[in-house]
């Protein structure tokens, strides 16, 4: 998010003023054909017009009406490993960025990286989401939306969130197993079907499909630009009028 600095704003005043007053002494040329009166009544212009834009400025200031706050909100994707959620959560991520609100991208490798000491058994993936979900609610105190990628796989994980944090979305990326298995660049389904990663969702562990997400992305169906299109729509519809 940007600030106007006072320097910047300093900036455009003077050129502003520049173009507006010199229009003005032009008119006042055309019309009388007097270059003094025209250089006097740009001369009292501007000092009048200084001061009334600064004390109009105030004034609105201090008026609220108008004004629309934008709710931050949490794009929860989730689904099987390789399902496509980081592909298609950085794509949104490209394109809500450029409507320069407050957002932040939460992954799940960063934050794995950043938290190694935590495994994959249900216990530990539950006290994994709710520091995920303590870290939205954070930003979203300070306005800023989240887009989360993790896998997600319980009901109780998604429930965790979705009671902690407000407006969030759920992103249900969906792919089956088989498909997966063949995007697998990571090698993890490899591994995971060899026994060397344990409670691995989807093979040795439970992805408990979510009943009410709002948005369904098939992706065997829907290509990654079309589907951060289809976000990015709904968000703009609901979220940013
Ligand atoms: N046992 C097990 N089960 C599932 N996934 C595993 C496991 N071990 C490692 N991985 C890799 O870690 C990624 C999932 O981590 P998450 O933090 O998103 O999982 S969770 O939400 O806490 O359940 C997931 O990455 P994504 O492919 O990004 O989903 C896996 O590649
Ligand atoms: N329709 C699709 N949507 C998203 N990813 C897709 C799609 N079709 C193929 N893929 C590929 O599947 C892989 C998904 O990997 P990734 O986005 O890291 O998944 P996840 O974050 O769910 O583990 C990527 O290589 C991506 O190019």
């Amino acid at each position: 998010m940007y600030k106007e600095t006072n320097i910047r704003s300093i900036a455009k005043g003077i050129t502003w003023r520049i173009v507006a007053t010199g229009t003005t002494m032009s008119i006042v040329y055309i019309f009388f054909g007097n270059i003094e009166l025209a250089v006097a009544t740009g001369i009292l212009e501007t000092i009048a017009k200084v001061g009334l834009y600064w004390a109009h400025e105030k004034v609105w200031q201090k008026i609220r009406w108008g004004r629309k706050k934008i709710e931050p909100f949490n794009l929860m994707f989730t689904g099987l490993p390789l399902s496509g959620k980081t592909t298609i959560a950085d794509l949104v991520y490209d394109k809500l960025q450029k409507l320069d609100i407050p957002i932040e991208r939460i992954d799940s490798k960063d934050i794995r990286e950043l938290i190694p000491n935590i495994g994959y058994s249900k216990e530990e993936r539950l006290k994994h989401i709710k520091r995920i979900a303590h870290l939205i609610q954070t930003l979203q105190k300070n306005s800023i939306s989240t887009i989360t990628s993790f896998v997600f796989p319980y009901k109780e994980s998604r429930k965790i969130v979705r009671e902690m944090v407000k407006n969030n979305i759920v992103v249900y990326v969906k792919a089956s197993i088989e498909e997966c298995k063949k995007r697998d660049y990571k090698g993890v389904y490899e591994k995971a079907l060899k026994g060397e990663i344990e409670n691995f969702t989807g093979i040795s562990d439970v992805y408990e499909e979510p009943q009410h997400a709002e948005i369904i992305i098939d992706t065997e169906k829907i290509k990654p630009e079309e589907a951060a299109d289809i976000i990015y729509k709904y968000i703009k519809k609901n979220y940013i009028k």
